[in-house]
């Protein structure tokens, strides 16, 4: 499995092709809606999601609600691009083009700006953070709701939800089911779980945009139903957990990933860390606790899988932080753009669906098969063979 996106920010639209997914999955527009709207929830927002409704187009693959095995197109439009029709045209500016140039000269710290424009000669750096934009993750989370689709009929759930805001923890108790996590996470606009810390969240990202700030937080993933063994210690590239960390610093301002107790097993005694291995008729084997978040030698070992992503503060800032402008090389301070203060609850689900899709992929990669029930059916073998292992 594999999927590609493409589309800039503010222009006609963002597309997804995937490729891999099998034949015969059930899977209706509205699984992958779900998924869009929740993206662009979350306390901390700013005002462009007021003008996105994002609502998926599936333009190939799938008839009559099932998928056909090949290349699934999905499509959503910007419904901003009306306003931006004039400077993101496909079409050659005409000789008078001052009126509508507005080139951007002025390269934010923290985001790609600078550096993406060295690259790629686009001293209009526009070119650069239309396609920076974190609006892509509207299409990788439509890539990751068809994968959790594929994962749900298959026995496997995932969700995601915040840890930290600004510092301020919100405490999970571990034994909370998937379920339980998903309706109070659901039920937060910050997406956690502690209401008193959820409060100081929304005081503290409050806060952040008044002074024109902005904050960042830590995002939880969490997945029940994984078989043990998926992924391989046989060679680096073929470690599961390293494949998600990888997918998970590629959201956009993740700059960190812990799996289980993660940086804190820096600190402990090795006693203190590992998992003891439990067998009971009933459960076959099991770990007395997770510390190390369902993952051993790359490989899952049954147990859910815990991984946390750490987001940066916003880059666009009111307040001002010194940059140059590349035209006159003269210090300015801060251009005032419009952004989001906080991004960290809509984060949480960007990476629900990201951990998705290299689960889905890590699945099928080991279980290849063209056709779902034929996968369904080699899932099921192999649970019953590890079961009795
Ligand atoms: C859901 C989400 C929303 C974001 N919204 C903004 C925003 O409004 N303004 C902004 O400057 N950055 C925003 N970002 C972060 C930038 O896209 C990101 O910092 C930039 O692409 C540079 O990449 P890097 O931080 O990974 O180095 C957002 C990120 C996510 C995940
Ligand atoms: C559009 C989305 O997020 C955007 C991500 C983003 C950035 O620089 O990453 C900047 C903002 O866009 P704009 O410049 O149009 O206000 C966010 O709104 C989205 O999540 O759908």
């Amino acid at each position: 499995m594999r999927y590609l996106t493409a589309g800039e920010s503010h222009g006609k639209q963002l597309t997804t092709i995937i490729e891999g997914i099998p034949s015969h999955l059930p899977l209706l527009r509205e699984q992958i809606n779900e998924s869009l709207i929740r993206r662009q929830g979350g306390y901390g927002r700013g005002k462009r999601m007021q003008i996105e409704k994002d609502l998926v187009e599936i333009t190939s693959g799938v008839r009559h609600g099932y998928t056909l095995g090949s290349p699934i197109t999905l499509v959503v439009s910007n419904d901003d691009f009306k306003h931006w029709t004039d400077i993101m045209g496909e079409d050659p500016l005409p000789e008078d083009t001052q009126k509508i140039r507005r080139t951007v000269t002025k390269p934010r710290p923290g985001h790609a700006d600078l550096n993406g424009g060295m690259k790629y000669g686009h001293r209009d750096m526009r070119n650069v953070l239309e396609r920076s934009s974190a609006r892509e993750t509207a299409a990788r989370v439509g890539a990751g709701a068809v994968a959790k689709v594929l994962l749900k009929e298959l026995g496997i759930e995932v969700t995601g939800y915040v840890r930290e805001i600004a510092g301020i923890v919100s405490d999970v108790d571990e034994n909370l089911t998937l379920q339980q996590r998903r309706e109070i996470s659901e039920a937060s606009p910050v997406r956690t779980f502690d209401e008193k810390a959820a409060e100081k969240m929304m005081h503290a990202i409050d806060e952040a945009k008044k002074e024109g700030d902005s904050i960042g937080g830590v995002t939880e993933v969490y997945v029940e139903g994984m078989p043990p063994g998926i992924g391989s210690y046989v060679q680096y590239d073929r470690k599961l957990d390293a494949k998600i960390a990888g997918s998970v610093m590629s959201i956009n301002a993740y700059k960190g990933v812990e799996f289980g107790i993660g940086f804190e097993a820096a600190r402990r005694n090795g006693s203190e860390v590992h998992d003891e291995i439990l067998w009971s008729e009933e459960r076959g084997y099991y770990r007395r606790t997770n510390r190390l978040g369902g993952f051993e030698g790359g490989m899952t070992t049954g147990m859910p899988i815990v991984v946390k992503g750490v987001m940066k503060p916003i880059p666009t800032l009111y307040k001002p932080l010194q940059s140059v402008d590349i035209e006159t090389k003269e210090p300015f301070n801060a251009s005032i753009e419009r952004s989001d203060s906080c991004a960290v609850p809509a984060a949480s689900v960007v990476m629900e669906h990201i951990v998705a899709f290299e689960l889905a992929k890590a699945i099928t990669d080991e279980f290849p098969a063209d056709y779902f029930p034929r996968l369904k059916r080699a899932v099921d073998d192999y649970r019953k063979e590890v079961r009795e292992f």
